[in-house]
């Protein structure tokens, strides 16, 4: 049985969070943050919506913290001992919501009211035995400190749900402490199965925390997911939700990965203190690889099981031009290994003869991957966005393209935060004009490029560079009710204005595609409510949401809402 190596003081020199060898953290201004946290999620963003002025949205956005001011404060609070409020819908946000759901809310006001501040129960490298309560929803375990410690929860990775195991407490949240798991004592056999576990690294890598499911477990556990942002984040009434659809898995399971990005630290100092072998070999100190579990430092990985065979063929040579060119580096180093079709000198003409297909290994952040999806071909630039496992997207794109038709006959699409194309090239065929919009003038231009790739012609598919919200200026000659929009935002979601000029714009069809449930059923609460404000006689309801596993083995989970206009 895979067990996580017990934490040493050592180890949390390299955590996240919290380098206090003693937990007396309190929150500023005692419960000032929890009760700032337990208002209602969108009022921690947004302010009341009932009775706004027109330019609520500009408003909004002004209220929001920058990330830099952010990170700041958190660094400050951090410094006077302080536990600094989690960024709303960040791990630690979602991890202290999960917290006080598994408490309950008598237990959470008795350890409000004990000592009238937030302070962990659980020193530092505190050791326990606990019972698996729950999975959260970032993969890891719940449990409950049993007593006689008050009422605290420890997040602790690779435990299931009703397993007993003993876990090391290594950092602190609100109402939750992260620990790690030391051993296993009682498993649950109906969960867990060792031997399912294909890589040598599971459970010291942070990258994996699902191999020893079985893959249907896997995806139950992401459907919950969905589940619980829904009821937790969207502020929207169970009767508003439809029931949340099982999770669509990945035909691949394992090497499935076209991009890998190993690291290793600045190179300089370690050179410094330990020098390099006489024989010119690889250094003990250098460790290529993956974050180790809840750190931010690199383990040594040889191989990853994840990740496609083009890509684990490549690193061991990219593995040893790093070792001999070692005293090279001025800095720590991100490298990238990305799959991609044929020879990297391949021209798009050799591309239209459909030359044979051989699989390589980009490693230039610069360089151009060629991609195909059902019948497309891409190209983008290696260092750009796009999705990460190839063998999902004709079933991901298929079931947005089926749930936008589904009884409705929508004749134009708007591809808002569009990458290199991947949903509006894929679904062209089925509409009479697209249009697309993204940040990045880089990736429009991979677009435009891919567009004529495929054979479809500037007037009927048409991107532009810019922010996601400015596209619907654009559309304005777009039948609204024969429109469907696919919004595919990064992490953070999409933003105020952006949901204003939604709303305005009254497409019959949004699918919401995201990489992040949290925000995801944030926005849609916000854009059901908005159009029920700001709509005559119509409004938006969501028609199904459900999950999408890109990433096997690994507690990420896609998201693809479905939202109809209908009649108020
Ligand atoms: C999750 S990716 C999706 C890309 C594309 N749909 C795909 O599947 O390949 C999100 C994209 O949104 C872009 N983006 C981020 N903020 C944006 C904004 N405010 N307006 C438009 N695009 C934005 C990013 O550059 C990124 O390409």
């Amino acid at each position: 049985m895979p067990s996580s190596r017990p934490s040493t003081p050592d180890d949390a020199e390299t955590r996240h969070v919290d380098k206090k060898p003693r937990l007396e953290v309190e929150l500023e201004g005692a419960n000032a943050a929890p009760a700032q946290l337990d208002a209602p999620v969108e009022a921690m963003v947004l302010p009341p919506e009932e009775g706004e002025a027109d330019g609520w949205a500009e408003s909004l956005d002004s209220k929001r913290p920058s990330k830099k001011a952010a990170r700041k404060m958190a660094r400050r609070a951090m410094a006077k001992g302080v536990l600094s409020m989690p960024e709303p819908y960040s791990t630690e946000h979602i991890l202290f919501l999960e917290a006080k759901e598994l408490l309950g809310a008598e237990a959470v006001k008795a350890a409000e009211e004990g000592t009238a501040r937030c302070v962990s129960p659980l020193p530092q490298y505190t050791e326990l035995e606990l019972t698996v309560s729950a999975m959260s929803s970032i993969g890891e375990s719940l449990a409950v400190a049993p007593a006689p410690y008050p009422p605290w929860v420890v997040v602790t990775p690779f435990a299931l749900p009703g397993e007993v195991f003993r876990a090391k407490v290594y950092s602190q949240g609100f109402f939750y402490s992260r620990a790690d798991l030391i051993e296993i004592i009682t498993p649950n056999p109906e969960l867990r199965d060792d031997s399912r576990v294909k890589c040598k690294y599971f459970t010291q890598c942070g990258g994996c925390q699902y191999q020893m499911l079985s893959y249907e477990t896997q995806l139950d556990f992401k459907r919950n997911v969905v589940v619980k942002a829904y009821k937790t984040l969207s502020g929207l009434p169970d009767s508003e939700v439809p029931e949340v659809q099982p999770t669509i898995g990945s035909p691949l399971q394992y090497g499935y990965r076209t991009k890998i990005t190993p690291h290793f630290a600045n190179p300089k100092p370690l050179i410094k203190k330990h020098g390099l072998p006489a024989d010119g070999g690889k250094p003990d100190w250098l460790r290529i690889g993956f974050n180790k579990i809840g750190t931010r430092s690199a383990i040594d990985i040889e191989d990853c099981p994840i990740a496609t065979p083009v890509l684990n063929e490549a690193l061991p040579r990219i593995r040893e031009d790093v070792v001999k060119n070692i005293s090279t580096y001025p800095n720590g180093v991100s490298l990238l290994l990305r799959e991609s079709l044929g020879s990297e000198s391949a021209s798009s003409k050799q591309w239209a003869e459909r030359m044979e297909e051989t699989k390589i290994c980009v490693t230039d952040h610069n360089g151009t991957i060629r991609e195909r999806v059902g019948d497309m071909l891409f190209e983008y630039t290696a260092g750009n966005f796009f999705q990460n496992n190839n063998s999902v997207l004709v079933p991901l794109t298929s079931y947005v393209r089926d749930a936008i038709f589904a009884e409705a006959a929508p004749t134009h699409l708007v591809d808002a935060y569009c990458g290199s194309g991947l949903f509006a090239i894929v679904l062209a065929p089925h509409f009479a004009r697209v249009r697309g919009i993204e940040l990045s003038a880089d990736a429009i231009r991979a677009a435009e490029a891919n567009a004529a790739r495929n054979g479809l012609p500037a007037d009927k598919v048409a991107f532009m560079a810019g922010d996601a919200a400015r596209i619907f200026d654009t559309v304005a000659d777009f039948p609204r009710a024969e429109t469907a929009l696919i919004i595919d935002p990064p992490r953070k979601g999409s933003d105020a204005k952006f949901i204003d000029q939604l709303v305005r714009f009254a497409c019959g069809t949004v699918a919401y595609v995201s990489c992040n449930v949290h925000t995801q059923a944030r926005d849609v609460g916000m854009i059901l409510r908005r159009s029920a404000q700001v709509m005559q006689g119509k409004k938006y309801v969501l028609t199904s949401v459900r999950g999408f596993d890109l990433f096997p083995q690994t507690a990420h989970v896609e998201s693809v809402a479905i939202l109809k206009l209908v009649d108020a």
